[in-house]
């Protein structure tokens, strides 16, 4: 199984990624966790974040999670992943795709701001350190057409997102 685990960034992707992982891991059941902020810097360094690079970032952590789910590791694809056109390529590619809307509200977002991206993004456009691509504020998001599971992380705790996500992977895992 693959989960896209797609939302802006600070929703709460890794968080929610990692809480549902130790869970799995009490059930025996083996989990990945593909995070596009450390496979940028791991493996794809040459890849920005123009919508070319940030659909071939997709394309290639897709492709990575179709090997790895293919011996039944649950993979989770933690990245922005900003375009519904990509989000069907993966869908339609491999097996037993699902995809999970990690959902907040941008003003929590830029209150949370834990990397400083939002407070970039709002400098004047001649400031050296403005962002001038950030998903949500200066860059596209396409909401998520139908997702298996739609998360609002400013509403629901982490606890409640934890329980939502594990329900979904789990219902899949045993069917009823
Ligand atoms: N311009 C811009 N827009 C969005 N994000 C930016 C940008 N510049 C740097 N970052 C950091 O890169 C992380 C997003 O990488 P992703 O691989 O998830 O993005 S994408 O799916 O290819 O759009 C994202 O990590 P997360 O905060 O974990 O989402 C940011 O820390
Ligand atoms: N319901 C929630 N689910 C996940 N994270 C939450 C939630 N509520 C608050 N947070 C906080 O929001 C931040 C999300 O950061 P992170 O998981 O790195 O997001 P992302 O991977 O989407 O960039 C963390 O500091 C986390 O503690």
């Amino acid at each position: 199984m693959i989960i896209l685990l797609c939302g802006l960034s600070g929703a709460g992707k890794t968080t929610l990624a990692y809480s549902v992982k130790n869970k799995l891991d009490e059930l025996g059941k083996h989990t990945e966790i593909l995070d596009g902020d450390e496979y940028r810097k791991m493996l794809f360094k040459e890849l920005g974040y123009s919508q070319h690079d940030r659909m071939e970032n997709i394309r290639r952590l897709g492709f990575i999670a179709g090997k790895l789910s293919k011996h039944g590791i649950i993979t989770i694809i933690s990245a922005i992943n900003p375009y519904q056109e990509i989000r069907n390529e993966l869908v339609n590619t491999y097996h037993d795709v699902r995809t999970v809307f990690v959902d907040c509200p941008i003003d929590i977002l830029t209150r949370r701001d834990t990397k400083g991206l939002y407070a970039r993004a709002q400098l004047p456009d001649n400031h050296p350190n403005k962002l001038h691509n950030l998903t949500g504020v200066n860059d596209r998001f396409d909401v998520v057409l139908k997702p298996d599971l739609h998360i609002l992380t400013g509403i629901q705790t982490l606890t409640e997102s934890t329980e939502l996500l594990f329900s979904l992977i789990t219902n899949q895992l045993i069917p009823a």
